[in-house]
C-alpha cells in the first residue's frame, strides 16, 4: 500500500557526495519534477542562484560543523523553474546522511511582507503626523510649539561670539485689513507674510507663525549689522504687498541673547521682544526697536 503523502518535502542525501538518494512524492506532487528524477542530482541544484551561494557558503558549513540547521528560510526552483520560498530542517545521521524537510513558506513570507508594508505606512503616518503638529496649517511655517522648542535648543548654544537674535513681527492695524476686505483675504496676507518672510530670512533659522497676525524669527549666529540688514529688506519687501492703496507694514520688537545672562529664560527674552514690539508700535509702527537700546535694565524688564 501506498503510504500517504506527507505534508512536506523530505529528501535524503549523502554529506560527501551531496547527491540526493531519496525524495518523497511531495517533490512529484508540488515541486512537479519526475519520480526519481532528482536522484543523483546536487542537492545545490535545487536552490536558485542566490540561495545557493548562501548554502554554499553558510548553510551547508554550518550543517556540518553543528549537524542540524532549523528553521532556515531559502527558496528553491521547481521543475518548471518557479522560485519557491521553503523553510528547511536538517539532521545530519552517524552514517553521514543528512535528512531534509521543506515546508513551503509562501504564506509566511506574504505575511512577512505585509507586515513590512504595514510597517512602512505607519512610518510614513507618523512623519506625516509629527509635520503636522510642528506646523501652522494656514502659513505652513513652523507653529509655536515647535518654534519654542527649537528656540530653546538655540539659547543652549548661544554666546557673546554666537548671539540668539528674536524678531517679534506683528502686521499693523491687521483688524482693518480684516474689516475692510474680509477674513479671507486677511489669511491671504498672512500666508504672503509667511512668504516674504521665507524669502528674506535663511531658512537655517526658526520662522514661524507665533498667533494671529504675529511671526517670530530666530537667528542664530548672526551679527547686528546682519540683522539690521535683514529688517531693512524685509519692511521694504513687504511694503510691495499691497491691497488697493495699501500698503503692508509691520512693526517688529528685537531682542537679543548672548548666553551671558543665565536667569534670562525664553519666555523673559520673548518678553523683552514683546516690550521692543509694543515700543515701535507707540511710536508709530512700520518699524523695528531694539529693546537694548531702550534703556531698559536687564533685571527689571518684566
Ligand atoms: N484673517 C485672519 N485674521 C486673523 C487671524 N488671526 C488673528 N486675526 C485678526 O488679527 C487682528 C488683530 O487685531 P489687533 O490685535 O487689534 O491688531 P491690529 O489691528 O493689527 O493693530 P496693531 O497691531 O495695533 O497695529 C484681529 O482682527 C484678528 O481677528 C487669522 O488667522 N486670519
Amino acid at each position: 500500500m501506498k503510504p500517504p503523502s506527507f505534508p512536506c518535502g523530505l529528501l535524503i542525501s549523502d554529506l560527501r557526495t551531496r547527491k540526493i538518494e531519496y525524495a518523497n512524492d511531495f517533490f512529484a506532487e508540488r515541486f512537479g519534477f519526475a519520480p526519481l528524477e532528482l536522484s543523483g542530482n546536487d542537492v545545490a541544484n535545487l536552490f536558485t542562484k542566490a540561495s545557493e551561494i548562501l548554502f554554499e557558503s553558510y548553510l551547508y558549513p554550518s550543517l556540518i560543523k553543528e549537524g542540524f540547521l532549523d528553521e532556515t528560510q531559502a527558496v528553491i526552483l521547481t521543475a518548471n523553474k518557479t522560485r519557491t520560498p521553503v523553510t528547511l530542517n536538517t539532521r545530519l545521521s552517524h552514517d553521514d546522511k543528512v535528512y531534509w524537510s521543506l515546508f513551503i513558506s509562501e504564506k509566511r513570507d506574504k505575511l512577512y511582507q505585509e507586515l513590512i508594508t504595514t510597517r512602512d505606512e505607519l512610518e510614513q503616518q507618523t512623519k506625516n503626523l509629527t509635520k503636522l503638529s510642528s506646523v501652522d496649517d494656514l502659513t505652513g511655517l513652523l507653529n509655536r510649539r515647535e518654534a519654542t522648542r527649537r528656540i530653546h535648543d538655540l539659547m543652549g548654544e548661544a554666546s557673546y561670539l554666537h548671539p540668539l537674535t528674536i524678531l517679534l513681527i506683528d502686521i499693523d492695524h491687521f483688524k482693518k485689513v480684516n474689516d475692510t476686505y474680509g477674513h479671507q483675504t486677511g489669511d491671504l496676507i498672512l500666508k504672503q507674510v509667511a512668504q516674504r518672510l521665507e524669502a528674506n530670512f535663511p531658512e537655517n533659522h526658526v520662522i514661524c507663525r507665533w498667533g494671529g497676525e504675529e511671526f517670530l524669527i530666530a537667528l542664530a549666529n548672526t551679527d547686528m549689522q546682519t540683522v539690521i540688514m535683514f529688517d531693512k529688506t524685509f519692511h521694504q519687501d513687504l511694503h510691495r504687498v499691497t491691497l488697493n492703496d495699501y500698503h503692508l507694514k509691520v512693526s517688529i520688537g528685537v531682542a537679543e541673547y548672548t548666553g551671558q545672562h543665565l536667569e534670562i529664560t525664553l519666555e523673559r527674552l520673548i518678553h523683552q521682544a514683546d516690550i521692543a514690539l509694543y515700543e515701535a508700535k507707540n511710536s508709530g509702527r512700520n518699524k523695528t526697536c531694539f529693546f537694548r537700546q531702550l534703556g531698559i535694565d536687564e533685571n527689571h524688564a518684566f
